[in-house]
């Protein structure tokens, strides 16, 4: 018999929260002891969402919800600024964040792997929880040793706070380990209008669309003599994310540290 996990889900209402609520309430060991909203404060969260009978308590604080709270792991699946001050809250409570919401700086990353270590205490911020898009920037980290020119294109739904994406961003730094430095195009090219050649990571482009009707997926397009290699993959729906969390709570109760991207906790 697997041990009980205690679970507080930030940014229940959104599309990724209200998965994340169905994921708990059907994981036999997993248990949803509170949820934090930005309004809503101190009512049950059945009166807000109707899909679920769950009877625990929507908090609009987070300290007022860890102070009353016994949490194990908070899934963070926000805004940029809130999941920064909800991941640094919950570590400093002694409570384990998963981490889905994108958008953080690297001072910010850094300051979160320091207090994680110093806590001594798990977190996992993962930019893509789907296992084809791990797979997605795997393959393209190993790609890039044998295509040094690479553009990353990235396409989600018009709702996105954050460019580029959390993905492509992690693609890039994956890319980078592998790739040889460069800058990539004429040396002498010219943007006509501004941003056409997307944005510039160590030579790489990356660029990103905006449209309704998508949901999240990526491109990474290789180009040599001759030839390209192309590696995509798409989301079509959030269910798509949701093995990723699951997985990610299970793992995180072992963690000491914060580890960034689920590649190094799949196996
Ligand atoms: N890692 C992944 O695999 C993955 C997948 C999809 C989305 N995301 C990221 O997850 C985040 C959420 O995405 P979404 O599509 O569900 O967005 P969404 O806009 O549908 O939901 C965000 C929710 O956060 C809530 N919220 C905002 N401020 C809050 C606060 N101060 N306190 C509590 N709740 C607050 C909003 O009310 C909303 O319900 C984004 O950062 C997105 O980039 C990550
Ligand atoms: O819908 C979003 O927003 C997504 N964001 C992540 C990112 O920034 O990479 C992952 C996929 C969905």
């Amino acid at each position: 018999m697997t041990d009980l996990i205690k679970i507080v889900i930030a940014g229940p209402r959104g599309r990724m929260g209200q998965e994340a609520v169905k994921l708990v309430e059907e994981t036999e060991n997993f248990q949803l002891v509170a949820v934090i909203d930005h309004k809503n404060n101190g009512r049950k969260l059945a009166d807000i969402f109707p899909t679920t009978q769950s009877q625990v308590k929507v908090y609009t604080d987070i300290e007022d919800c860890f102070q009353n709270e016994q949490a194990d792991v908070l899934i963070d699946l926000t805004t940029p600024e809130t999941g920064y001050l909800h991941t640094k809250t919950a570590l400093l409570h002694g409570v384990r964040p998963v981490v889905g919401t994108t958008g953080f700086t690297q001072d910010e990353l850094t300051e979160l792997k320091n207090l994680a270590e110093e806590k001594e205490l798990g977190c996992i911020i993962a930019p893509n929880f789907a296992i084809g898009a791990i797979l997605m920037m795997k393959f393209s980290q190993m790609a890039a040793k044998y295509f040094p020119d690479v553009e990353i294109m990235e396409m989600h739904h018009d709702q996105k706070l954050d460019a580029p994406s959390g993905t492509a961003v992690k693609t890039a730094e994956m890319i980078k380990e592998n790739r040889l430095s460069h800058q990539q195009g004429h040396e002498d090219e010219k943007e006509t209008i501004g941003g056409a050649r997307g944005a510039d990571y160590d030579g790489m482009r990356i660029h990103s669309v905006r449209l309704p009707g998508l949901v999240a997926h990526q491109q990474v397009l290789f180009g040599a003599e001759g030839q390209t290699l192309t590696i995509r993959h798409d989301s079509y729906n959030r269910a798509s994310f949701m093995s990723g969390v699951k997985v990610s709570v299970e793992t995180i109760m072992s963690l000491d540290t914060l580890v960034y991207g689920l590649e190094h906790i799949l196996v």
